[in-house]
């Protein structure tokens, strides 16, 4: 389902990922964990083709990521980044669903349906009217997840999608993402620090540093404590 071959990425003379393969588990939760400037965010980008790679190729169903297939992989993908642009700001929450919604090809009777349902999953019926750029943090991170997954992507990739997030909003997101996973099969990639939610959420943990996987966990049933364990000793390893 998404396959990554010998991945090289260098900003300039950085190095940020150093001849990585991997294959994900479909229909299964990946978190990507490290220490900051490991290359988890780089990942991530290059594998939903916001950045051009150096070396290397990555497969979504089968389909290779470049130029000619780009358009096509983008719509078997949704993708909500920290601090991303990828909502307007300047028009209501119902409006950006609409526009993204069908600029992803969806019609208007499935998205009516779909809105709807996520608008009662995520309780921001309140939002709907208000413009992006007067919401919380928290509130435009569950708007962006909700129109990452409008138009049911079969993977969906989330860079830190806690952050902001208050003690019900992250319960809901754990919910949502066991959701995707279990009733819509979708292959989910989350890059976090937190391991608390990791652990509510993962089946596969990547363990990376300088641009290198360290270790790969598979494990549905891992405790947080075993998990922030395994971390120590990976990284202490090497002196963090
Ligand atoms: N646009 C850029 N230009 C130059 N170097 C970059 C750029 N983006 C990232 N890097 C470098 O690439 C490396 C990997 O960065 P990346 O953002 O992928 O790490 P990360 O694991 O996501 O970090 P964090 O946990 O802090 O979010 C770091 O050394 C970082 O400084």
């Amino acid at each position: 389902m998404i396959e990554v071959k010998n991945l090289v990425k260098l900003y300039k003379n950085v190095t940020a990922i150093q001849n990585i393969s991997i294959n994900f588990e479909p229909c299964k939760v990946t978190c990507i964990l490290g220490p900051n400037g490991s290359g988890k965010t780089t990942l991530i980008k290059s594998i939903c083709g916001l950045l051009d790679i150096d070396e290397g190729s990555i497969y979504i169903s089968g389909l290779q990521m470049n130029e000619k297939n780009r358009s096509k992989i983008m719509s078997k993908i949704g993708c909500v980044f920290d601090g991303q642009r990828n909502l307007y700001w300047r028009v209501t929450v119902l409006d950006n669903f609409y526009y993204f919604g069908t600029l992803k090809g969806v019609n208007m009777h499935t998205l009516k349906n779909r809105i709807d349902d996520l608008i009662n999953k995520f309780e921001i019926k309140s939002l709907l009217n208000r413009k992006v750029g007067t919401l919380s943090l928290g509130e435009r991170q569950k708007v962006s997840l909700i129109t990452a997954i409008l138009h049911r992507p079969e993977v969906l990739i989330l860079d830190e999608p806690t952050n902001g997030l208050d003690i019900v909003s992250k319960k809901q997101l754990v919910d949502l993402i066991n959701m995707l996973k279990t009733t819509e099969s979708v292959t989910i990639i989350i890059t976090s620090h937190e391991s608390q939610f990791m652990t509510r959420v993962s089946d596969n943990y990547i363990f990376l540093k300088n641009g290198i996987i360290q270790s790969i966990i598979s494990e549905k049933k891992l405790t947080q404590e075993s998990l922030e364990k395994q971390y120590i000793e990976i990284y202490a390893k090497e002196g963090g």
